[in-house]
Parts: structure tokens; C-alpha cells; sequence
């Protein structure tokens, strides 16, 4: 089906429009149709797939008139038609008329100058005033009218001749060409509205516009999805029939935007941006775009994790781990050996004495430094769903499951090293899927029947009795000899004292601009109380206490009281013991210096002022140490 098609109620014009058709190379339907059928016959093309309508004059009004989507291209009427018809005009009679658009009539007005004659004309506008118009003209008595062929079939006297104006090749030529440009327009346009529906359909993002009434123009499926409408046509209808605190009349009312508002909608929580749609300076509508909150925050979530667990592989390095005690120094060239090879290691020792500092070592100093660093707490997780979280699951795995499915911690490691932290905490159905990757190193996810094969390295810690567990059944053995392929045991605290000093100079430079004190360190007495101490939670301890320390200090150096205010009731423990210790070591000397100025007044005879010459003391004070005062 040809895409333009020219319509004409003359016959003369088909010929000439098939000449025009020709000389351009193209084969349109070129069609006679008379002016009651003209907007049946439109309505029809249209239907089978016609874009655009050529016509000529009132024919072509009459179905602009109708109000049909498709578009009419007048068959323009030029100079030279114009022209051509008035010569002929000129052979059939003196007293020439002419009824046409004023636009034609415009033309009319130089050819009456260029050949001197004068021409009665009358402008019309709609097919109504056909009749008006011949009757006007005759009663100016002219004997030739110039008219299209309505015009010519309504002249009921016929003394008067008259002449069709038509339009020559050309003019239907540049009506070919004036269509052919309106038809690629409307590619243009469709291609740009099928794009922007692509759009809609396609994003995440719930949008919804309306017009300056309020009526809905747009609403996409997302944003039916998130706000639950059940509505099958929205669009046409008030968006205040359809959700009730829109606000959209608002912002088309204030023209003013609103964004980032958190609301509820349908039970729904979203964050909404409203905007108005403005042209030239006013408001003919607004668009809304919103997204579900819980989800927004769920994928913040999700980001958060992916961080976490990525890479921190810059924080630690050997440069700022603090410790020059040998059996650190030892445990120190375990991590730099151990982190050229790729077997599994497992770090053991108490809380807080670096195990996860080690891990990232381990990391960063091998290979692998480039790839992920997972770090996993088998704790902090919870037990139900620590097996989801480092497996994935696939789409519908069990209820509640995401849809899409979920990675697993595993498969985020790929490339990279897994650290598993209190790996103790294990269940058992998970303790044998551990042992399945680290043997096989592939990871199915919950509900796939697929293997995915996976690199990575793993590094597991615990501060645990590994031997007690395996023996007590709690920990699979043939998991624990798997694991324990390359072992680092990491001193305590309390089994390097003597990299206190070392180790609090490092924090308070580390914590200095935070706290924003200018601190020096510790006094001897201070450091005194912090050698004492048995130090349970190791060096994480160790770093509150600094830090506490630091923001109670009254001066740059940080005192006794200070470090056991910082160190709280532990602390003021560890004085009573110490006072009572001394107590008793004082009750012990004192009776020993008493037995010796007794012996020393036996020799003497009981001569005080002898003994007291002897020993170097004074009566008095000789007198007070006899009686224990
Ligand atoms: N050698 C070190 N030099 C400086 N800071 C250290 C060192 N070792 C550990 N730390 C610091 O001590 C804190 C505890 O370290 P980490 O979390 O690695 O201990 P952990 O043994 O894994 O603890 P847990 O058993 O409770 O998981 C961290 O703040 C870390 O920065």
C-alpha cells in the first residue's frame, strides 16, 4: 500500500497527477473520488495504511475539515496556473469572475496589473459558501467564472461560461515533495516516541505524567508495579481519582518543583521527585518519578556490603604493624613466606590480636593483592542465613529468596582471598560444603544444579581450640587438617609486653588527629599499670585504652590516674592487689628490721642511746620501730 495517496474529484487532474508521479519516479494511488465521498474514502486509506492525503482545494478542506489523524497536503494553485487558466478565460468572454481562497486571489491581483484587465473576484473559506460566492459573482454580471469544479457545477445561468482552474505538473510535483518530507517527519516522530516508550517500559523508576488538568498522559510499568494499580487504562483518567496524595496539582499549580520527598502512596513508601513541564514560561503539565524506598535502601545495603568486604587491601601494611618482640617478629616471616604460596592458612590466637590484620597482609603481599579481599565474620552472621550468603542462591531457591537469585561470597572472591573470621561458629551442613570448595574449587548455589568454578584463596581464623573441637565432634577433622595446611600463631599481648611502648606511641600518633590533642605519651608510672595488666582482649583493648586515655588527659603526658580512670574497674583492681601486695611485703620488712634492733640492744646491753649510735636513727624514732608504730 502506497504511503501517499493523491485524491481528486475531476477527472482532468488524474492524468495530470500520474504525469507528476512519473516524472519523480514514484507509484502513489492516485484516486477519483467525488466530494460526498472524499472523507469515507480517507477514513478507508487511512485504515489500510496511508499516511499522508494530497488533494486539491475544497476537496482537500473538506476532509482537513473532518478531523481525521491523517494528514492533507494541498495541491497548491501557482502563478502559472493562475495565468494559464485567465488567458483561457480571456478567449471565452470580456467580464471575467473568480471565487477562490484569498491567498489565490492575492495572485490574481498582479496578473490583472501585468495585463491590464480587471477581474471581479470573491475570497471564500469553507465549502458552505460555494453558492454565496456564484451568486455574488453573477450579480456583478460577468460572463466567464473562474472556479474550481464545484463552483463550475453550481452556475445556474447559462449564458456564463466557465473555466476550471486546475493545476498544471509542477504544482502536483511540489505537493509529492511537500508530502514526502511530512512523511519522513512522522518517521521521526515515531521512531523518537517508540524510543521514549523503550524508555518507560524499560526503567526501573516509576513515572507518571498529566496535563495541565491533571488528566494522566503517561504512567509506565514500573510505576503500576510499585503503587499496585490495578486499573487497567489509567491514562485519560485524574491522577487524583487514582492516587490520592499525588500532589501533582500543586506543583502545576505553584509551577514549582519538589524533589527528594519521602511519602506514602498506596500503602507504598516512595521517594518522589515532581516537576513541572514548562513551555515558554508556562505550565502545561508535570511528570512525577518515583522509587520504592525499601528497595532503595535494600541496594544501598547490598553496595555497602560489596564495599565492605572489597579490598582493603591498602589499609594494613608491613609499615604500619607494630611489633619487634621475636615471637612476633616470627609470626611476621610466617605472613611474608606464606603469602608466596597459594594453600590455605589458618591464624589462631586470641581476640584481638591482628588475626584479621594478618589476613589482609597475607593479601596484600601476595599475588592476588589486586583481586577481592571477602572478609566474612561466620559469627556476626546469622546461622540461618550464612549459608545463603556464601553460596547465592538462584531465583525462587526458597521463600523469601531474591528474585534474580543472589552471588554468593564466594563467587565475589573469584580471583581474590576469602577470609573466614571465627570459623569455630560453623554448622556442621556448612562445615562439609567448605570442604567441597576448598577440594574442588567450585561453589553451587542454593537451588542450581550448576557447579561454578571458582579461584580463590582462603584464610580462615579462629580463636578457638581447633584439637578440643575436633575432639568434642564439634568441627569436622578431615575440614580442620584441610584448613590447617599452613598455620600462624599469633602472640598474645600479655606474651609480648615489650612491645607496649612501641605499640601505644603508634596509636596515639594514629589516633592524634582525631582526637586533636597534642599528647606525648605516657608517664612511667602510667606505663607501669599498662605493663601490669593482663590484657584479655589484646591489642583491641590495648587501643580503646589508648585512646581513652587520651581524650581524659588533662596535660601532654598522660598520668596514673588517667590510664586507670581509662582503664575503668579492671584497672582499679589491679591497684588494690597492688596495694595489698605491698602491704604485706611492708609488714614483712618492718618485722625484720625490728628483729635486728632487737639484736642490736641485746649486745649493747639495752642501751638505747648505744643502739640507736649503732644503727645511725634517732631515741625516738628507735622507740617507734620496737613498738611497730
Ligand atoms: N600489629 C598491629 N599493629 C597495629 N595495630 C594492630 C596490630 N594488630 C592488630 N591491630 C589492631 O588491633 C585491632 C584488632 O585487630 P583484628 O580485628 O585483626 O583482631 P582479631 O584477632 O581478628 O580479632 P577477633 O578475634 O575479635 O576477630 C584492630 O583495630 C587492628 O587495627
Amino acid at each position: 500500500m502506497s504511503k501517499i495517496a493523491i485524491l481528486s474529484p475531476i477527472d482532468e487532474i488524474i492524468p495530470v497527477a500520474k504525469e507528476a508521479c512519473r516524472k519523480m519516479g514514484e507509484n502513489l494511488l492516485v484516486q477519483k473520488v467525488n466530494f460526498d465521498e472524499a472523507v469515507a474514502t480517507a477514513k478507508m486509506l487511512e485504515k489500510s495504511g496511508t499516511e499522508v492525503l494530497i488533494s486539491r482545494g475544497t476537496l482537500g478542506l473538506k476532509i482537513i475539515e473532518s478531523k481525521l489523524d491523517i494528514p492533507v497536503v494541498q495541491i497548491p494553485i501557482t502563478g502559472y496556473d493562475l495565468l494559464r487558466t485567465i488567458v483561457e478565460a480571456q478567449k471565452l468572454g470580456e467580464k471575467i469572475g473568480i471565487a477562490d481562497a484569498a491567498e489565490i486571489l492575492q495572485g490574481v491581483e498582479a496578473i490583472e496589473s501585468a495585463l491590464g484587465i480587471t477581474i471581479e473576484k470573491y475570497a471564500i473559506q469553507t465549502v458552505d459558501e460555494v453558492e454565496e460566492a456564484v451568486h455574488h459573482l453573477l450579480a456583478r454580471n460577468i460572463n466567464v467564472l473562474i472556479g474550481k469544479s464545484v463552483f463550475i457545477k453550481n452556475v445556474p445561468n447559462p449564458n456564463v461560461k466557465t473555466v476550471v482552474l486546475r493545476s498544471g505538473v509542477e504544482s502536483i510535483i511540489q505537493a509529492i515533495q511537500e508530502a514526502k518530507s511530512l512523511l519522513e517527519v512522522r518517521r521521526t516522530e515515531e521512531q523518537r516516541t517508540k524510543q521514549l516508550q523503550a524508555i518507560l517500559d524499560f526503567i526501573a523508576d516509576g513515572v507518571i505524567a498529566v496535563d495541565e488538568k491533571g488528566i494522566i498522559t503517561v504512567c509506565n510499568p514500573s510505576a503500576r508495579r510499585i503503587l499496585n494499580i490495578l486499573y487497567d487504562r489509567v491514562i485519560g483518567k485524574r491522577i487524583d481519582d487514582i492516587l490520592l496524595n499525588s500532589r501533582m496539582g500543586k506543583v502545576i499549580s505553584t509551577g514549582k518543583e519538589e524533589l527528594n520527598r519521602i511519602q506514602d502512596e498506596n500503602g507504598v513508601k516512595i521517594i518522589t521527585n515532581r516537576i513541572p513541564i514548562l513551555h515558554e514560561n508556562k505550565v502545561f503539565g508535570a511528570v512525577c518519578t518515583f522509587q520504592e524506598l525499601q528497595k532503595l535502601q535494600q541496594q544501598e545495603q547490598e553496595i555497602r556490603k560489596k564495599l565492605l568486604h572489597r579490598g582493603h587491601v591498602t589499609k594494613y601494611d608491613l609499615d604500619n604493624i607494630v611489633g619487634k618482640s621475636r615471637s612476633y617478629q616470627n609470626a611476621i616471616e610466617k605472613v611474608k613466606k606464606y603469602s608466596q604460596v597459594d594453600s590455605t592458612v589458618l591464624l589462631t590466637g586470641e581476640t584481638g590480636v591482628g588475626k584479621e590484620v594478618f589476613a589482609h597482609l597475607i593479601h596484600s603481599l601476595s599475588k592476588r593483592a589486586d583481586g577481592p579481599f571477602v572478609a566474612v565474620n561466620c559469627a556476626a552472621i546469622p546461622k540461618n542465613l550464612l549459608e545463603s550468603e556464601l553460596f547465592g542462591y538462584v531465583d525462587g531457591a526458597f521463600t523469601g529468596a531474591r528474585k534474580g537469585g543472589k552471588t554468593g561470597l564466594f563467587e565475589l572472591a573469584h580471583q581474590g582471598t576469602i577470609f573466614l573470621d571465627e570459623i569455630g561458629e560453623l554448622a556442621e551442613s556448612v562445615q562439609a560444603q567448605l570442604l567441597r570448595v576448598l577440594q574442588e574449587g567450585e561453589v553451587m548455589r542454593i537451588g542450581d544444579e550448576r557447579v561454578i568454578p571458582i579461584n580463590i584463596r582462603v584464610i580462615a581464623a579462629s580463636n578457638r581450640d581447633f584439637e578440643d573441637m575436633v575432639e568434642e565432634g564439634k568441627f569436622r577433622a578431615d575440614l580442620y587438617y584441610r584448613l590447617n595446611i599452613l598455620d600462624i600463631l599469633i602472640p598474645s599481648l600479655r606474651q609480648r609486653r615489650e612491645d607496649l611502648p612501641l605499640l601505644c606511641s603508634h596509636f596515639i600518633k594514629e589516633l592524634q588527629q582525631n582526637i586533636q590533642k597534642n599528647i606525648i605519651g605516657f608517664d612511667g608510672e602510667a606505663m607501669e599499670v599498662l605493663q601490669s595488666y593482663h590484657w584479655p582482649g589484646n591489642i583491641r583493648q590495648l587501643r580503646n585504652i589508648v585512646e581513652r586515655s587520651m581524650i581524659l588527659s588533662h596535660g601532654e603526658v598522660i598520668d596514673k590516674d588517667t590510664v586507670l580512670q581509662a582503664g575503668g574497674k579492671d584497672f582499679q583492681q589491679l591497684t588494690t592487689k597492688r596495694k595489698e601486695q605491698t602491704n604485706e611485703e611492708n609488714g614483712k620488712l618492718q618485722e625484720y628490721e625490728r628483729e635486728y634492733i632487737l639484736d642490736v640492744l641485746n649486745q649493747v646491753n639495752g642501751n638505747k642511746t648505744e643502739a640507736a649510735k649503732i644503727l645511725g636513727i634517732g631515741r625516738t624514732t628507735l622507740w617507734r620501730k620496737i613498738n611497730n608504730q
